[in-house]
């Protein structure tokens, strides 16, 4: 046993306990010397892939999105003037005024330089999108609100910027999912399958809703429909809200662009959230301007879902393979789980000059997938998930669970009743037999020996190496376990505690010990701990050091002669 006081000044002779007490020999040094405990650290690690299979959906019906307003010009401030004066959506700042918004905004960000630069940047954008033809090239030297073009290249996408506006924006609403589940392939799985993440959870949740009408997405943009315009109004006051940093009037001109679109959902006639964007035709990428969802609806999914819209209405309809987007600093980790990446793949001839630097946020792309069902993603998933479940079921039983081992241990860690192996169940079902025992039972003795007559000799061989080491003059510390009450935090510092008497208990229950390598370890950590918590000037450390030395020496006699030890 390794007696070790937490307290430094502690005593061998305080720590004195009847069947310890230290041996002539080494009383002197135990007694004067002082503990200081080592707190070495010790610890311990303990460490799926899972097969994929081609569930590429098939063919895939265009997005139920119908809106189209890529040619669309800027808004006029007439048109502005009269969506102001029709009111917001009551959900969000309906008793804003587009004019007191613009006001504040003014307010706001006059001394804003970064703000400035930004703002002018998305405007000028913007007028270019409006009819002004070409963004490519251009610089920016402004101020607040005001666009000063020095160059122009001419109009790289004739899309958005040319000269004719395609003022009516259409909508559509989204239909539902884009990949249908045949019946036929959901009876084929079985029931007690894991659900589903959180992901698929609140995406199977919110398609739901969609399919029992209760909610809807829709991509519209400005086209004098009261109804869309009051959609917008209430999108842009969302966007005021949620965008703090963004100016209300720069909100306002993007949202009612019509180079831009808008993908909105709509819960009861409301708007709860949105994405704007400006999709780039010629360039096949879209720049995403704004996204938010109402404060009381965030982290519920609906940033997800109307992503994953956006993208299905972004491919399907505008023909698009990337976005970009400058996405504020604290937005960087939904855009993440998103698919953007702060990395720009998409090659810079395709969108430099389209959308302009600036300071205020991130750089992120996302390439849109040409196959998967966005706005279907849960079912792929848990189609994938179970056919990956069945597959493994068709290898293996682990699905099968059979009732717990009775493993009440008596002390020392011996089992109180004797389980064969043959009685645990599910263990011939993994492919278990008896004569895979063998590598991890006593070694043979010799080809002939029974497994009775190899036992009996282990077992005679670890009890006179146990007997060895008791009688050694250093074996005084290790032969009782280790009182709590005389050595207080002992085990809050020896988490796996070992003495020779627990060893001999378990030598003697002839159950413990299946290999001889177990009873090699438990004296190994035996000594470890004295190292653990003594320090190397301490009796206890020198005692732990010199009987490990006798002991790896018996060991290696013992198994030389192959049959009979010399304690
Ligand atoms: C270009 C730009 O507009 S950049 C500005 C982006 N907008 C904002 O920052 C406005 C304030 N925030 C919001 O409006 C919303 O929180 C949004 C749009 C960012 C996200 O919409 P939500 O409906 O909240 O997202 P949703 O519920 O789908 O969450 C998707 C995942 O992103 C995580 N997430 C949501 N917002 C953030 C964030 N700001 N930072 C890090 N992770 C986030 C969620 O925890 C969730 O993670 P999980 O799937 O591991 O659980």
């Amino acid at each position: 046993m390794d007696t070790h006081s937490s307290h430094s000044h502690l005593n061998a002779g305080n720590r004195s306990r009847s069947s310890q007490s230290p041996s002539p020999s080494h009383s002197a040094s135990a007694t004067s010397s002082i503990h200081k405990r080592k707190l070495a650290a010790t610890a311990t690690a303990a460490a799926t892939t899972a097969a994929s299979e081609d569930h590429a959906p098939p063919s895939f019906p265009p997005s139920s999105f119908s809106a189209d307003t890529r040619d669309g010009a800027l808004t006029s401030n007439d048109d502005l003037e009269s969506i102001s004066a029709r009111g917001a959506d009551s959900d969000s700042d309906a008793d804003e005024s587009e004019d007191a918004v613009v006001e504040d905004d003014e307010e706001e960000f006059e001394n804003d330089s970064s703000m400035r630069t930004f703002t002018a940047a998305r405007l000028e954008n913007a007028a270019g999108g409006g009819g002004s033809g070409s963004v490519r090239n251009t610089k920016i030297k402004s101020e607040p609100l005001t666009v000063k073009i020095e160059s122009s290249d001419g109009g790289k996408d004739g899309g958005p910027t040319g000269s004719a506006a395609v003022g009516a924006a259409s909508v559509a609403v989204s239909s539902g999912p884009g990949i249908a589940v045949k019946d036929e392939s959901v009876k084929i799985f079985t029931e007690n399958i894991q659900a589903s993440g959180a992901y698929s959870a609140r995406e199977e949740s919110l398609k739901r809703e969609e399919e029992a009408g209760r909610l809807k997405f829709v991509c519209l943009s400005n086209d004098g429909i009261d109804e869309h315009m009051v959609w917008l109004i209430g999108l842009k006051n969302i966007f005021a809200r949620q965008l703090p940093n963004m100016p209300k009037e720069y909100i306002v001109r993007l949202v009612m662009d019509r180079s831009h679109k808008s993908v909105m959902v709509i819960r009861r006639n409301h708007v709860v959230g949105g994405i704007t964007y400006r999709p780039y035709i010629s360039q096949k990428f879209g720049e995403i301007a704004f996204c938010a969802i109402t404060a009381d609806e965030q982290v519920k999914g609906y940033g997800t879902r109307l992503m994953n819209h956006l993208k299905q209405h972004a491919r399907d309809v505008d023909g698009l393979t990337h976005f970009l987007t400058y996405a504020d600093n604290n937005a960087v980790g939904y855009f993440i789980k998103q698919g953007f990446t702060k990395e720009i793949y998409l090659d810079k001839d395709r969108w430099q000059g389209y959308i302009k630097d600036y300071d205020g946020g991130i750089l992120m792309e996302c390439k849109i997938d040409p196959k998967l069902p966005y706005t279907d993603l849960s079912t792929m998933i848990r189609r994938q998930r179970q056919a990956i479940d069945e597959k493994i079921r068709e290898l293996s039983n682990c699905q099968i669970v059979y009732p717990g081992i009775d493993f009440q241990k008596k002390e020392a860690g011996i089992p109180k009743k004797v389980i064969k192996l043959e009685d645990i169940l599910g263990l011939k079902e993994a492919g278990w037999t008896p004569d895979l025992f063998g590598h991890s039972r006593f070694r043979a003795l010799n080809s002939s020996s029974d497994s009775a007559t190899n036992q009996k000799y282990w077992t005679t061989f670890m009890r006179s190496l146990l007997k060895s080491m008791h009688d050694h003059l250093d074996a005084w510390p290790f032969k009782e376990p280790v009182d709590a009450r005389e050595v207080p935090d002992y085990y809050d510092i020896i988490k796996d505690p070992m003495d020779l008497k627990t060893m001999s208990k378990r030598v003697e229950s002839e159950q413990y010990y299946v290999t001889f390598e177990m009873f090699v370890a438990d004296v190994k950590r035996m000594f470890a701990n004295a190292r653990t918590y003594n320090s190397p000037d301490t009796i206890y450390y020198k005692c732990a050091t010199r009987l490990e030395a006798h002991f790896q020496s018996k060991v290696q006699a013992g198994l030389q002669s192959g049959t009979k030890v010399q304690p």
